[in-house]
């Protein structure tokens, strides 16, 4: 399987500036809460989706310099790999939905021969930032992170999709287009989510959006300390 890998290496040290990339502004407020009002950090609620993550990243990279990408924010968490309330640090970010349908089950855009739709994250950055997390306190899971256009509704699915990418511990829906962004400037990806439903029958109110964000602020605070 073809995994696009970083173009360049990474800034292991990390000194330069940091851009946190999140859907909605509840996210991106509850990141600044965490990162208090440290200069070094960008945060930007880009929209929903991984082509408004993209664009937004995209017009940040070109007109200045970071070492750093993160994309940030709630997510949902597949059963038996992570629970809601935990972070996920993803050390795969994967176009899970990009392929095609054909009468034998879904072909993603490597099975089609096209370019990887799985983007690997820096080990030892994933190393890094799940220790200071579990250090602090916080129910912290690595694993390949999904990016879907459309949230899973239904138990069927959940499976199926656990199925085609092993290893996937959340979904959400806009880390490969961020990364894919952060790639194409020589930028290390990171992404990370908290927990707020499970992956399956669709219950949005049983969403804990508002444990989330606090695990996603004090997450914040964390980075803080591990990043720069
Ligand atoms: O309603 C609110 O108060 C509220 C506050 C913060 C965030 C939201 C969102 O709805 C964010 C949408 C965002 O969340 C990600 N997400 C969360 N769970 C899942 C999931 O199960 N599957 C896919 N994506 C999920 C996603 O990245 C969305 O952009 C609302």
């Amino acid at each position: 399987m073809n995994i696009r890998n970083q173009g360049k290496k990474p800034d292991t040290k990390l000194k330069k500036r940091i851009l946190v990339i999140t859907a909605v502004a509840a996210e991106r407020d509850a990141v600044l809460r965490g990162l208090g009002k440290d200069k070094r950090f960008e945060v930007l609620a880009a929209g929903v989706g991984s082509a408004a993550a993209a664009v937004s990243t995209t017009k940040v990279l070109a007109a200045s310099k970071y070492g750093l990408v993160v994309s940030a924010g709630i997510g949902g968490g597949f059963s038996g790999r992570t629970e809601v309330g935990s972070i996920v640090v993803a050390n795969e970010i994967v176009a899970a939905d990009l392929g095609a349908e054909t009468p034998e089950g879904f072909s993603s855009l490597d099975e089609l021969g096209f370019d990887s739709s799985r983007m690997q994250v820096d080990n030892s950055l994933v190393k890094k930032v799940t220790e200071a997390l579990r250090s602090a306190g916080i129910s912290v899971d690595t694993g390949a992170v999904l990016t879907v256009s459309t949230v899973t509704g239904t138990t069927k699915s959940a499976i199926e999709l656990a199925k085609r990418v092993p290893g996937a511990a959340a979904e959400a829906m806009e880390g490969y287009g961020t990364a894919l962004a952060a790639h194409e400037f020589g930028v290390p990806i990171l992404e990370i989510r908290a927990i707020s439903n499970p992956v399956g029958a669709r219950d949005r109110g049983a969403w804990r959006i508002k444990e989330a964000l606090a695990t996603l602020e004090a997450a914040s605070s964390v980075l803080l300390g591990v990043l720069v």
